[in-house]
């Protein structure tokens, strides 16, 4: 079985790899020119790497004809949430368009697979207090660029299923993180600036953004292995919620990574951070996925941010 991983150098797309790779599966990847490898430096032996452009309807045609993928997971975006108020366009334009090209690929070739689409959490944007645990039917309120890009993604999705049968399964994750998360993101950020600081890299003063936001983390390698279980066990042209159903406020997150710490730190608030709306409260309801695929996370959240916190600490 081959799998295609778009986004492969990323933090989901390392740990995608690396679940795919325990199962036996043959897998491909897509990186760009500017790409950086240290995450998947360790597969490179075991994995095939194209160089794919993928607002490149051409370079996209190519990829997936000469990989004929059975299943892909579509995990290339661009992520960050406030980069998306500074690159609106660009953040509509990379995540819509590549993964229009690739369903445009598949029907034009007639490829045969199954589609994995990394939808999220943020397509909900402003929730009411009476609407937690959060279900798939809730309404769509986006409160950023990057939040429309995703619905528009998981629309696109379920239209190619519907127009042409493209068998397109979404996923709606809540947030997720681990070893590899990417710095600018809240957990990373924070036990990076911690990990400084024991350093002596950095003052002990850690700065903070919005820290009344609650969120649902689960584990990427729970996460990675919910991927492969909707491919595997999900309902083609269905959307289902990937969570943890526990939410903590940021501030709480900040005390518990603050907590494996042994230095004193000061805590600071850096207006830069904050964002002009703010998703108040995200806090997921996963039964459809867990009554259709059997899945539940299994890492505790304790565990995941003493995994991130070392991961900080071990990089140079
Ligand atoms: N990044 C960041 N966020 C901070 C900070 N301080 C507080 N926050 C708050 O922490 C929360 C989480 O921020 P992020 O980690 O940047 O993630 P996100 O905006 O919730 O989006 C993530 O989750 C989505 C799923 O819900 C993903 O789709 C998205 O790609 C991303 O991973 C937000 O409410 C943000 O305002 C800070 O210093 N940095």
């Amino acid at each position: 079985m081959k799998a295609l991983i778009t986004g492969i150098s990323g933090f989901v797309g390392s740990h995608m790899a690396e679940f795919l790779l325990q199962k036996g599966v043959e897998v491909y990847g897509t990186i760009r020119h500017r790409s950086r490898m240290n995450h998947i430096q360790h597969l490179l032996d075991d994995i095939h790497l194209v160089e794919c452009e993928l607002r490149d309807p051409f370079s996209v045609e190519t990829l997936i004809e000469d990989a004929k993928p059975d299943l892909i997971f579509h995990l290339a975006a661009q992520s960050f949430v406030p980069t998306s108020w500074n690159s609106p366009i660009d953040t509509i334009h990379n995540n819509v368009a590549g993964e229009v090209n690739i369903f445009e690929a598949i029907r034009r070739l007639g490829i045969d697979c199954k589609i994995q689409l990394a939808c999220s959490s943020e397509e909900y944007g402003h929730v009411n207090p009476d609407e937690v645990p959060i279900k798939e039917t809730n309404p769509i309120r986006p409160l950023s660029p990057y939040a429309i890009s995703k619905v528009a993604q998981e629309y696109l999705g379920y239209q190619y299923f519907k127009s042409y049968g493209l068998k397109t399964v979404m996923t709606r994750t809540f947030n997720h993180t681990g070893p590899r998360r990417g710095e600018n993101f809240v957990t990373s950020n924070f036990a990076k600036q911690i990990a400084d600081i024991e350093k002596g890299k950095k003052d002990p003063v850690i700065h903070v953004g919005n820290l009344q936001a609650k969120r649902d983390f689960t584990d990427v390698r729970d996460v990675v292995r919910a991927y492969w279980l909707a491919l595997e066990k999900g309902v083609v042209g269905e959307t289902y919620n990937i969570a943890s159903g526990t939410c903590y406020t940021i501030e709480e997150v900040l005390h518990k990574l603050l907590s494996y710490s042994k230095v004193q730190i000061t805590v600071e608030e850096d207006p830069a951070r904050l964002r002009p709306s703010d998703v108040e409260i995200l806090l997921g309801d996963y039964s459809k996925f867990h009554q259709q695929t059997g899945w539940k996370p299994e890492i505790p959240f304790e565990q995941t941010m003493e995994d991130l916190l070392q991961y900080w600490r071990s990089q140079p």
